[in-house]
């Protein structure tokens, strides 16, 4: 380890940000919390620390996870030898896999949050916040693409997903597990990673949609989308990636009008593959012209269709970008 290592602290407001009201509602304060924050690595470890935002995490859109991104590379071009990003947890997946596929770090990068808020009992943002730092200024963790550490967990941010409303091991990745795991004495990794492509981008565009299918779904949301500016669709299709067949003329019109229209699975765990051969199955959807993504839930595999379409990838390549495992 380098003697004295910078890292760059990005505050973007949510719960670890917020603290309780008299009323018991959790609010934002003008005061960011955790700028008390005493550094327990003085010595080895300096912060660097910017409040860009202090937003509650669902009003985080694309423009200021492109904001991030930028400022994240400015820094990385100065000498910065790792970064923590504080952010609400509702959408932290959503910032953090936009970050993975966007920057080409080979820094830590490193995203955490909280579920109770500073004043609660039991408030997980501090401990969180120094696990973070510990994680970012850990060799170990170079070239790593984007982490999320929670819960002294450490997880991919390809892979990381929330799975509950307010328990503080929300942070789960299906199917694998963890990567990692800090304590007090170290940051340890469990796995080899793969180091994703990355995909330069200058800005973002909008209108790129998610949906969810249900049994006995018709194609009234898709001829609506098919009537609006759509960029792009993913659907949560059911099981391994099938569709009700009412739903297929609606999703005609969009492929008709050359709308990307990208398949995942609403499972929790596995991944969408065109394996049934009926009306509205998965091999018939990709006959139609779908794309299917794997591995990816829906809000990551909208994430990296609108990276895809946001880098303005030609068809073909947003079809190998999207339906490509490990890009
Ligand atoms: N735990 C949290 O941070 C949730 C909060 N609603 C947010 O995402 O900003």
């Amino acid at each position: 380890m380098k003697n004295m290592k910078t890292i760059l602290v990005l505050h973007t407001g949510g719960t670890i940000a917020m603290s309780e009201g008299k009323d018991g509602a959790i609010i934002p304060g003008k005061q960011n919390p955790l700028n008390s924050f005493n550094n327990p690595f003085t010595g080895k470890i300096r912060l660097d620390i910017r409040n860009p935002f202090n937003l509650p995490s669902p009003h985080m859109r694309p423009t200021e996870m492109l904001a991030l991104r930028n400022k994240i590379m400015q820094a990385e071009s100065e000498g910065i030898d790792g970064v923590v990003i504080t952010h609400g947890t509702d959408t932290l997946k959503e910032t953090a896999f936009f970050l993975d596929l966007t920057l080409p770090a080979e820094i830590p990068v490193v995203v955490t949050g909280a579920m109770r808020s500073a004043n609660e009992i039991g408030s997980d943002g501090l401990h969180n916040f120094q696990t973070a730092i510990q994680t970012a200024a850990s060799d170990e963790a170079h070239d790593k693409g984007v982490l999320v550490v929670m819960n002294d967990e450490i997880h991919t941010a390809r892979y990381v997903t929330k799975t509950h409303t307010t328990n503080v091991a929300t942070f789960r990745t299906p199917s694998f597990g963890p990567v990692g795991s800090v304590s007090k004495e170290r940051v340890t990794f469990f796995s080899k990673l793969i180091r994703q492509t990355y995909v330069p981008l200058d800005h973002v565009v909008d209108n790129v949609y998610l949906l969810k299918a249900f049994a006995g779904m018709g194609p009234e949301l898709f001829e609506t989308l098919a009537l609006q500016k759509t960029n792009g669709l993913v659907i949560e299709a059911l099981g391994a990636g099938n569709l009700p067949p009412a739903t297929l003329p609606g999703l005609q019109k969009l492929l008709d009008q050359h709308i990307p229209v990208v398949i995942v699975s609403r499972c929790f765990n596995g991944t969408a593959e065109s394996v049934y051969d009926y009306e509205g199955g998965g091999i018939r959807l990709e006959k139609m012209g779908a794309i299917f993504c794997h591995g990816l839930n829906g809000q990551k595999a909208r994430i990296k269709l609108l990276v895809g379409l946001s880098a303005q990838m030609s068809a073909k390549e947003l079809a190998s970008f999207v339906n490509d495992a490990v890009s």
